[in-house]
């Protein structure tokens, strides 16, 4: 497998105050890296560090295997990216704004500004100047300037943050593709554990600095913890005694739901229905829950 980032105890102070402490992590061809962590929990701070933006306090990041800090500048032709809130030239149309950057890469003008506008569903704001974009268009121009070189290397900060449900799933079908079909190497951040388990194939979560875990987007869902809950309309009690005569490992939450958190009930909800309803339990609720990021890392945290 080639490698294509790495980052060596990468650690960052600002005066005595310590962001980031000994991350190392290393990224292959292809793969589309997820970087998990809460707000502040140093995730641009570490992008910003991949990109030469800032200088580590100590350690290093290298990309295609050359030193990102006093890099040739070759090297950003193959890399893309995006961090933070996009920048626009607010009265130029999407248009303009993307032969301005092709212009200045020495890219074909009309050609790759067209075929990136296509390839982000943003052929039909052309002509809309980037300060009247919505949110979630004035991101996707962001990815749009990120993308127009064709990168083999795409680096991009909470690039879903500002979209719609619809533009997530075009994003990530559109990244998935370019790993998958062009060997694109993706590192993206995200506080969406969500987001993450169903996009990235490998994630390393970083919390208070530090990389904490890094693990297959599968061991991921593994860990998560899931229950199942269900609330029936009336003898709460008589349901929880059944369940747990069935074999359940059952307990009762809040508002007289119950919990179910065994992988069969997970798995086969409709047989716990069927239970109860057969015992003359009418159901009320019944939903699959899974740990979101917070709670997730307060139980690895405090392991
Ligand atoms: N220039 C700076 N001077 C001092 N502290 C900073 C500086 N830049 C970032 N920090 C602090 O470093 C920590 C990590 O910030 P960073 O922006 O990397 O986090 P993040 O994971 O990207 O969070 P978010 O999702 O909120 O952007 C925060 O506590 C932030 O306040």
């Amino acid at each position: 497998m080639q490698e294509i980032i790495r980052t060596e105890s990468l650690t960052k102070r600002y005066g005595d105050y310590s962001v980031l402490q000994d991350i190392s992590l290393n990224v292959y061809r292809g793969e589309i890296y997820g970087f998990l962590g809460l707000n502040g929990a140093g995730k641009t701070t570490t992008i910003r560090m991949l990109l030469g933006m800032i200088a580590p306090t100590s350690g290093e990041a290298h990309i295609n295997g050359q030193r990102v800090l006093g890099a040739k500048p070759q090297l950003w032709q193959q890399v893309g990216y995006m961090v933070e809130t996009p920048y626009a030239y607010p009265n130029f149309t999407v248009r303009e704004n993307l032969r301005l950057i092709a212009k200045l890469r020495g890219l074909p003008e009309k050609q790759s500004t067209e075929a990136v506008m296509d390839r982000l569903q943003l052929a039909r704001y052309a002509d809309t100047k980037a300060k009247n974009l919505s949110l979630g268009n004035a991101q996707k121009l962001g990815l749009a300037k990120a993308m127009i070189h064709n990168p083999s290397v795409l680096i991009l900060d909470e690039p879903t943050n500002a979209l719609d449900p619809a533009g997530i799933v075009q994003i990530r079908e559109l990244l998935r593709h370019l790993a998958k079909e062009e060997g694109v190497t993706v590192f993206i951040s995200s506080h969406i554990l969500e987001e993450m388990s169903k996009l990235a194939s490998r994630i390393g979560i970083i919390h208070g600095g530090t990389l904490l875990q890094e693990i297959s987007s599968q061991q991921f869902e593994q860990l998560r913890r899931k229950r199942l809950t269900v609330k029936v309309r009336e003898k709460g009690e008589l349901a929880i005694e059944l369940l747990r005569q069935a074999g359940y490992a059952t307990q009762l939450a809040d508002e007289g739901r119950i919990e179910v958190t065994d992988e069969s009930a997970i798995r086969q909800p409709e047989r716990i229905a069927k239970l109860l309803v057969g015992a003359d339990l009418p159901l009320a609720e019944l939903t699959v829950n899974e740990e979101g990021l917070e709670s997730y890392f307060l139980q690895r945290v405090s392991q």
